[in-house]
């Protein structure tokens, strides 16, 4: 047994010996295996994306479900990502990426210095065991000087950092705010289209959150990659490749397994956007009806929305909480403590290896052990990357949806839930396109059309009407059979299902909503929105022809009142429903345009101010579009478009005096009517009363007549009583 004992022994001794003489020859062997390692994997990510990136247009239905969309870090989101990133950065030499350049350089700089620091460790410990105070005031005094541009290197990243955040999101804002605010888009968004519920969250925050983790993203993802290779390089020289191949081999396990333990963070992100962004828009209905609210009492059925709201939204924020504390548990325990003891093995090799004195092994151990620590921290920040970037592909999927949306809504390809009873003849009517001409002679023309709601609805199947300059029309019809609509797709906001429009253009018809819309701003802006005062000027309009146009809708006063033409206000509080309107009135004679659609844009206007609306407006040469209810408009109008409300119609001349007077005298006859019971009870009394008097009946007709015609007393209290003559005796 010792024999073998002794052999065994003699063999391990001759093993070592081997491997110590061709120990470096070794050490460089393992490291090209590890870089060949490395390589393979790059190779095998780089093809496997190339592959799937082909055909990684995003998943219509993944999208339409709201909530649900899956975020991941696939080919979809790298297509998503690179489109972004084109916007973010454009080219190489555009200030971002200059930035980026500084940003790198400064990256780049901390790890040299780090580098050195970790080097100084060492050396400032080793002159302490050696017992040299001279050394190691010197390398203190190093230690201070490497610690200014250290820190300077410090604050420069987190600059750097934001600067780039910045430039990103004002990249970023400022192509989708053109998108959105160009051709109605923020309209057909909210209206033909419901993929996108808050527009106005993912335009803010979600944006502002996508371009703070893109510029975080470089100094988490890249920089820790160059210090990993540096510091292994450093390692490797001191420590050996086969341990550090040891060491890698190590690492790459634990991150599996990290990775695989990494809840869906993307998602949760993306999630919480969406109910951040639902939460947020409650809030601002609330404060745009406050009046409406108020004076309902409506403060409890508005707390429980917005308690639901805030409900899922905490709900769902606490659930990955949970889910992020025992992932954040695994993940110290794994980087941290496994490999903090994993470290501190790998630092003690050359120190067992042997043959340096003290002082030496002791400079060794700390410098490794300083390196090591900054690469577990740079691998760390990788892993914790690997969150980031979910949470990022979050950001990216919210976003890139607002420019999948408003793409698919430019080339006519719309998302929107069906209500028709027919749901097969409404997508086919849905899936054709009508033909928009700009009008030649500058008049409206429709033939054929159908009015179709975006959720499928056919209002009037197909409508044919015109106007002509001076043909004032008037359109009629009970709610909701489609009078709006009819201007929506005169606006385009709607599409054009069928037939054939034709129109002026856009800016000659000027339109007037039953809601007056009162822009922010001053009051000047209110009376020539959508112009600007360079506009106005431009037009050669000044403030006092402005205050005569006023004059006209008797409004004049409230230019005093408020404060004058430059006074800033919550205009839609500080005016009444009838102020609103009469400025309303204003801004069309101040643009005085070919045609104006008037849609229920005098409820609030008393009859004579109503008057003098219609007759300013006609002397201007406006021709004039009307949807009302009022009869006591008829008499403006030429023509007539009255829906039945079944989809169908009738579009004739309207001898508006005429018809005003016939209804004028039929209001007159259904007073008389209703009183005819009344008046033969009263009749029939008077003639009871006559009766008891002893008057003898009469049997020829003649003398009936006589006898029962109304003393001449009671005939005049029923003419005093009605006011009119009800009988003729
Ligand atoms: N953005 C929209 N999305 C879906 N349906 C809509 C939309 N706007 C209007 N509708 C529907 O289209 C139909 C016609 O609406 P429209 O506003 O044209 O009615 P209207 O005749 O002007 O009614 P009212 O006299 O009440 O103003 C209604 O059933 C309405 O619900």
């Amino acid at each position: 047994m010792a024999v073998l004992s002794k052999d065994v022994s003699t063999r391990l001794g001759r093993l070592s010996e081997v491997y110590l003489r061709y120990r470096p020859k070794i050490g460089r062997a393992f490291i090209f295996a590890l870089v060949c390692m490395l390589v393979a994997r790059v190779r095998r990510t780089v093809l496997l994306l190339r592959k799937t990136s082909t055909t990684a247009e995003p998943d219509p239905d993944t999208t339409k479900k709201k909530g649900k969309q899956r975020v991941e870090l696939n080919a979809t989101f790298l297509h998503q990502f690179r489109s972004l990133l084109r916007i973010c950065i454009p080219t190489p030499t555009s200030p971002p990426s200059l930035l980026l350049l500084t940003n790198s350089i400064f990256l780049l700089l901390r790890t040299l210095l780090s580098l050195r620091v970790a080097s100084l460790d060492g050396q400032l410990v080793s002159s302490l065991v050696r017992a040299r105070p001279r050394t190691f005031l010197w390398r203190l005094g190093e230690w201070m000087l490497i610690a200014v541009p250290a820190t300077y290197v410090n604050a420069m990243l987190g600059y750097l950092q934001g600067r780039l955040g910045m430039e990103y999101r004002g990249r970023l804002t400022r192509v989708v705010v053109g998108e959105y605010l160009r051709d109605n888009m923020f309209y057909r968004i909210g209206n033909l289209d419901e993929r996108i519920q808050n527009p106005d969250q993912l335009l803010t925050v979600d944006i502002a959150k996508f371009s703070s983790s893109l510029a975080a993203l470089w100094g988490n993802l890249a920089k820790p990659m160059v210090d990993i290779i540096i510091y292994s390089i450093q390692l490797g020289n001191a420590v050996g490749g086969e341990a550090l191949l040891t060491m890698a081999l190590f690492v790459i396990g634990s991150s599996r397994l990290l990775r695989g333990l990494t809840p869906p963070f993307g998602r949760f992100a993306a999630e919480e956007a969406r109910l951040e962004g639902e939460f947020r828009g409650v809030h601002a209905n609330v404060i745009e009806c406050a009046e409406e609210i108020a004076l309902y009492r409506g403060h409890d059925p508005e707390k429980t929305t917005l308690d639901t709201s805030y409900f899922s939204l905490i709900k769902h924020i606490n659930r990955t909480l949970r889910r992020r504390l025992w992932f954040n548990t695994a993940e110290d325990f794994i980087l941290k403590y496994v490999f903090g003891a994993a470290g501190l093995l790998l630092c003690a090799v050359p120190v067992f290896a042997g043959g340096a004195d003290l002082g030496k092994a002791t400079e060794e151990f700390i410098r490794n052990r300083r390196l090591l620590l900054a690469g577990s921290d740079s691998f760390g920040r990788i892993m914790y990357s690997y969150k980031e970037i979910s949470e990022l592909a979050g950001y990216t999927s919210r976003v890139s949806s607002l420019f999948d949306t408003m793409r698919d809504i430019e080339a006519g390809k719309l998302q929107k839930t069906l209500i028709a009873t027919n749901r097969s003849e409404a997508e086919k009517v849905l899936a054709s396109r009508g033909t928009i001409i700009e009008s030649p002679n500058s008049e409206i023309q429709f033939e054929n059309v159908p009015i179709v709601s975006p959720n499928g609805d056919v209002l009037v199947k197909s409508l044919s009407f015109w106007v002509k300059k001076g043909g004032h029309l008037l359109v009629v019809g009970p709610n909701g059979s489609g009078k709006s609509s009819l201007f929506r797709i005169l606006g385009s906001l709607w599409p054009v299902y069928g037939g054939v429009v034709r129109k002026p253009p856009a800016k000659d018809i000027f339109y007037i909503p039953q809601r007056p819309y009162l822009s922010i701003g001053t009051l000047r802006d209110q009376v020539i929105y959508p112009h600007t005062k360079k506009d106005m000027l431009e037009k050669g309009v000044t403030d006092e022809m402005l205050f005569d146009i006023l004059k006209v809708m008797k409004i004049s006063g409230i230019v005093a009142r408020e404060g004058g033409w430059d006074e800033e206000r919550e205009w839609r509080d500080a005016l009444s429903g009838g102020d609103k309107q009469r400025i309303a009135a204003a801004r069309l004679f101040y643009h005085a345009p070919q045609y104006a659609i008037l849609d229920e844009c005098t409820s609030a206007l008393s009859l004579d101010m109503e008057e003098i609306m219609y007759t300013h407006a006609t002397s201007l040469g406006i021709t004039l579009m009307t949807v009302s209810h009022r009869p006591s408009l008829w008499k403006y109008h030429q023509y007539i478009l009255q829906y039945d409300g079944q989809g169908g119609y009738i579009f004739t001349e309207l001898d508006a005096e005429e018809r005003l007077r016939l209804e004028e005298e039929k209001g007159r006859l259904d007073v008389l009517l209703a009183r005819v019971p009344e008046m033969e009870e009263r009749l029939r009394e008077l003639k009871e009363a006559k009766g008891h008097g002893g008057v003898a009946s009469h049997s020829s007709d003649e003398e009936e007549g006589k006898d029962n015609a109304l003393p001449v007393g009671e005939e005049a209290k029923v003419k005093t009583q009605d006011g009119v003559v009800l009988v003729d005796t």
